[in-house]
């Protein structure tokens, strides 16, 4: 479902060199298969999953999902993919203030073909223990109930993919597990794959598959210009 193949990508440097953040040879996820990726601060990890949700772009390599090489389409073309097959959620959530639980989640269907499904969104606010906190804004709702909204914004548009970049990182220790389990769960019962960046061993260790992203990245710190 999901396959990087070569992927590598670099940043540029003020003085003009490259940075060479990711290597990677070969990734790949099944449908509804359940990763975790670890590693150093500052090893590539958000870059990694960016690269994926075609955020950013690469240098060079594959980037293959349900058998559709991302990798050189227009910026227009990824962001219309992303929208229609690539859930995403956030360490700081990313929900919009003006607009409440319910609206949140209708937005992510914007960028879709699909007409806004209020039925949908409010049967996956439901799911995640949200019901009564429809018409809430993000002020009015507690930090863990804000991330709920995000998962239910990026499970909106059915993906096949669900990115979600330490999404416990800022939920205390007490609901940590709760996200954990709506994201598990909420994927499972979907059959979306999860590929999930923690630096939390308590949530790493619940994963079957644990990938370290030095192993699979061969890191190379190099001025070399990359074409
Ligand atoms: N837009 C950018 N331009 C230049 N360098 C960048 C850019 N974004 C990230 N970097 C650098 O790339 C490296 C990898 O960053 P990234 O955020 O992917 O790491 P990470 O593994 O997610 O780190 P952490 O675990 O601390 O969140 C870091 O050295 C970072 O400073």
């Amino acid at each position: 479902m999901l396959l990087l193949e070569d992927v590598r990508k670099s940043y540029a440097e003020p003085d003009g060199s490259r940075l060479d953040i990711l290597d990677v040879p070969r990734l790949a996820v099944d449908r509804g298969e359940q990763v975790v990726l670890r590693g150093r601060s500052g090893g590539g990890k958000t870059t990694l999953l960016n690269c994926i949700a075609g955020l950013t772009t690469v240098d060079s390599g594959r980037i293959e999902i349900n058998g559709r090489d991302l990798v050189g389409l227009p910026e227009a073309t990824r962001d219309r993919f992303r929208a229609q097959h690539i859930g995403f959620v956030f360490q700081t959530f990313n929900l919009l203030p003006a607009f409440t639980a319910l609206e949140n989640v209708l937005l992510g269907m914007t960028f879709t073909k699909q007409k806004a499904d209020p039925q949908r969104a409010a049967t996956l606010l439901e799911q995640v223990g949200l019901n009564h906190r429809l018409t809430h804004k993000p002020s009015s709702l507690s930090v863990g109930e804000q991330q709920r909204v995000a998962v239910a914004r990026a499970l909106v548009n059915r993906p096949v993919l669900l990115l979600a970049d330490e999404p416990t990182a800022n939920i205390d220790p007490a609901h940590q597990q709760q996200v954990v389990d709506l994201l598990r769960e909420s994927c499972q019962q979907e059959e979306v794959a999860l590929l999930l960046v923690t630096h939390t061993p308590e949530v790493a260790d619940q994963f079957e598959r644990v990938e370290e992203l030095e192993a699979i990245n061969r890191v190379s710190k190099s001025s070399g210009v990359v074409a």
